[in-house]
């Protein structure tokens, strides 16, 4: 087993490293972190939630120098979430390093970001478009960069970001090391690798499948208008505390978030057409725990990391495998397991099957959830919380409290009451969801039939024919 003092990393960042609670390297962590120091240029492929961010991240702090004046590091990601992120994460990572980190992402006040940039930042993680925003205005250089990293570079490929990323590369020194991380890596990634990366190492520590394997991964086959009720009787069966549901559409996120909070559940929405100060109060309180279900567009889908959320569900099936691999890789992070549920129409079986085709794991079918069961999952947590009360001890002082109820009423009838009270209570009231059309794909339902479907080549021919995978027209979500 390698431990992180065998790396060549200096004291202060192991003594953060220490101190964050990491035991050991992951598998993308010890092949990685070495060859980043040694300046190679990487692709780096690994299952979601395996530490992919600090196997970048602690070489790069490493190796660039804090005090410069000058921006040596630059990351760019898909979302402004994750940019904020990533940034929070180099910045705990590199506590006892003085590197200045600045996120640099759209939707924020590009004054402030200015005079943040005059700051003289070191590293600088940014989303595409505001990262060249901010190279025509002249307030952000790149001539001396060291380190360039794109995270989750499939999808920014996906979202049509080629063109910005090969306009502000070409803005960077041609002997800078490049490195190019994800836990997908379709078939178009090799070009933009051929183009932007010299003699890369290449470590792909992915098994035979895709999908992190802590992750229990559930389908339920169903009608789109039974969608929202089975949503709320696994919600209560599984006694989730911290979800994110994963909606189509930016109408159907709001519509869902709407609809669960009627029915008493702590629920917020995430998609691109929040204002900015939105999204970040959102991803405030879901961090939190103010919030117990992030309902979402697929803006949350990529490398979104928050601590202990248990369970995602795909109230809508995700248009392709990579989407939901990413999707589902939201939970079972960093060790801990996790639970994932998709809802399929009946319409959409054959596209679930070429996913899991693709993932090549097995979907679990689970049949719908009856309310009796719904009701019964509901008590059973109730108990399980009287017992660990028991457990807990400490009732000395309701004891007095209790006699007096045994006085008026029998043994049974209170226990009753007590586990009706802690059941969580959800109302009936009427919620509105607009159908969404099935996600039906020709070449899926082809393969499917015709029994082949293996190898990733066809799905990526079959985003492009889905106008997907395109360099123009950005996605919107
Ligand atoms: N060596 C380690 N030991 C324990 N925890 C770690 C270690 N390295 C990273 N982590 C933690 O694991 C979590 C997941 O890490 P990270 O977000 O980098 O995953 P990722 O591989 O980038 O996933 P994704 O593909 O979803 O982006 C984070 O909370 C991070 O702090
Ligand atoms: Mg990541």
């Amino acid at each position: 087993m390698i431990t992180f003092e065998e790396f060549s990393l200096n004291r202060k960042i192991l003594k953060a490293v220490r101190e964050l609670g990491f035991e050991e390297p992951t598998p993308i962590q010890g092949e990685a972190i070495p060859k980043v120091l040694e300046g190679r240029d990487i692709i780096g492929l690994a299952q979601t939630g395996t530490g992919k961010t600090a196997a970048f991240g602690l070489p790069m702090l490493n190796n660039l120098d804090p005090d410069s004046d000058e921006i040596q590091g630059l990351i760019l990601c898909p979302t402004r979430e994750l940019a904020i992120q990533v940034a929070e994460e180099l910045s705990k990572l590199g506590k006892y390093v003085k590197h200045k980190i600045l996120p640099v992402y759209g939707g924020q006040d590009i004054g402030r970001q200015i005079k943040a940039l005059k700051q003289r930042p070191t590293i600088i993680v940014g989303t595409p478009g505001r990262v060249i925003d901010h190279i025509n205005r002249k307030t952000l250089k790149l001539e001396n960069l060291k380190i360039a990293v794109l995270d989750e570079a499939d999808e920014m490929l996906d979202m049509g970001f080629l063109e910005d990323i090969e306009t502000i590369l070409s803005k960077t020194p041609a002997d800078k090391q490049t490195l190019l991380f994800s836990a997908t890596m379709p078939k178009p990634i090799e070009k933009l690798a051929q183009k932007f990366l010299k003699d890369p190492y290449r470590i792909s520590v992915v098994s035979k499948q895709t999908t992190a394997p802590q992750i229990s991964q559930y389908y339920i086959e169903l009608d789109e208008h039974q969608k929202f009720d089975v949503l709320c009787r696994l919600l209560d069966m599984e006694g989730t505390t911290s979800a994110i549901i994963f909606g189509r559409t930016k109408r159907r996120v709001d519509q869902l978030s709407e609809a669960l909070t009627k029915r008493g559940y702590l629920a917020e929405g995430l998609h691109g057409d929040l204002s900015q100060a939105q999204r970040d109060a959102v991803m405030k309180k879901f961090r939190n725990n103010q919030i117990e279900i992030l309902v979402a567009t697929d803006v949350a889908a990529r490398g979104l990391d928050v601590t202990g959320v248990t369970h995602v569900f795909n109230f809508d099936l995700p248009q392709n495998s990579d989407s939901y691999v990413h999707r589902i890789g939201r939970t079972g992070r960093a060790g801990n397991i996790g639970k994932a549920f998709t809802f399929v129409t009946y319409r959409e079986i054959a596209h679930l099957h070429y996913i899991e085709s693709m993932v090549k794991t097995k979907i679990q079918k689970l049949p719908i959830p009856t309310y009796a069961q719904a009701f019964q999952g509901k008590q059973r947590l109730a108990v399980e919380k009287l017992q660990g009360v028991i457990q807990d001890g400490a009732l000395n002082e309701y004891k007095a409290s209790a006699r007096s109820l045994l006085e008026e009423y029998d043994a049974l009838s209170l226990v009753a009451a007590a586990v009706k009270l802690l059941s969580k209570e959800t109302t009936n009231e009427e919620v509105v969801l607009t159908p969404e059309p099935p996600v039906f794909n020709k070449k899926a339902f082809a393969i499917q039939k015709s029994g082949k479907g293996k190898g990733k080549g066809r799905e990526v021919r079959e985003r492009k024919r889905d106008g997907r995978g395109k360099s123009k027209g950005k996605k919107q979500r």
